[in-house]
């Protein structure tokens, strides 16, 4: 992973990526957008997925205009889960199958903890990441989605936590986050059934916030909402960000503790008086950069 300032990592960005594409679609809007870009495999998540998206992630933590991202897929579904059978699938590598079960089981257990860590990059970044989901969204890839901040989808986009049929416990984030999302009776259904649901369930139960009528919709949609976000204080986007996810872990006396210290630095900021001199102008808040 590249480290120094903002222009390295834009100009790491631009190197590019195997599995993904990176590209910041509106010169004017301040949002990048994160494709899955494996529509041959169906976005099935392979090493090098699992490599670059948390490279993604950091990088665009540190690129000032990218100040929302969204993450979407190339195809005709959003992402088929886990790449299976694939050479360098490290589940089924030959040394998770060794002689020696602790060295197997050690060599299985750091596996699933770098795939994890790869998924909870998308939470480390402290720019929103908005999820735009068409078509099938299988298995890991429920556990990408789980990890955004914002979930949105197409008409016809289905759900599935398949990990229960293929013999497995999932164990990539879905079991964790899912019932912080959907709660523990939803959470459950999905993770002990392994049925499909639709866009309009998905909906109900909360998973998704909000369905469009087409992935032209969606496409649209997302992109509108994201640059609205990215128009607003980025201090008090990421700020709200991470008192989110803080809170989600801790309990409400601690988080109320949490957002008090947090805001008492982040009170004295710019962006805050400039809210306030622009309402009493009745003009649009001009923000400062990151
Ligand atoms: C050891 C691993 C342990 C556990 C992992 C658990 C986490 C999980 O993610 S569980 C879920 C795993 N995924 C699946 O069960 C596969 C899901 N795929 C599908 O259901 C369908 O492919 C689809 C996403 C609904 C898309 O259907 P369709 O549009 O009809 O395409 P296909 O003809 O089925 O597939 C096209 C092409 O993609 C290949 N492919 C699809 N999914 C995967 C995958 N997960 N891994 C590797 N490759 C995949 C499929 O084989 C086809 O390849 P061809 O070479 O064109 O035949």
């Amino acid at each position: 992973m590249a480290s120094g300032g903002a222009s390295d990592a834009e100009a790491e960005l631009r190197r590019g990526f195997k599995a993904l594409a990176v590209t910041r679609p509106d010169p004017a809007a301040a949002v990048y957008e994160v494709r899955l870009s494996r529509p041959a495999q169906r976005n099935a998540l392979s090493p090098d997925s699992f490599a670059e998206i948390p490279r993604a992630m950091a990088l665009l933590d540190r690129v000032p205009a990218a100040r929302a991202v969204v993450l979407s897929a190339a195809g005709p579904h959003f992402c088929a889960g886990i790449e299976l059978g694939g050479p360098g699938n490290p589940l089924t590598a030959p040394f998770s199958r060794g002689a020696d079960p602790a060295a197997a089981a050690e060599g299985l257990r750091r596996a699933i903890l770098g795939m994890q860590a790869a998924l909870t990059a998308v939470e480390l970044c402290r720019k929103p990441v908005i999820a735009a989901v068409h078509g099938a969204c299988v298995g890991g890839g429920v556990d990408l989605v789980a990890a955004c901040d914002i979930r949105y989808c197409s008409k016809d986009a289905t759900f599935v936590l398949k990990e229960v049929d293929m013999a497995i416990v999932a164990d990539l984030g879905a079991l964790q986050r899912l019932p912080r999302i959907v709660g523990y009776g939803n959470a459950a259904d999905l993770a002990l059934t392994g049925r499909r649901i639709t866009a309009a369930e998905a909906k109900e139960m909360g998973l998704v916030s909000r369905v469009f009528d087409s992935k032209q919709e969606l496409d649209a949609g997302v992109a509108k909402i994201a640059k609205e976000i990215s128009e607003k204080s980025a201090n008090a986007v990421m700020g709200t960000k991470a008192v989110l996810l803080r809170s989600r872990d801790i309990t409400v006396e601690q988080g109320l503790e949490h957002v008090a210290t947090w805001n008492s630095g982040m009170l004295r900021s710019d962006d805050l008086m400039e809210a306030i001199k622009a309402f009493m102008e009745k003009r649009k808040p001009v923000f400062s950069k990151l």
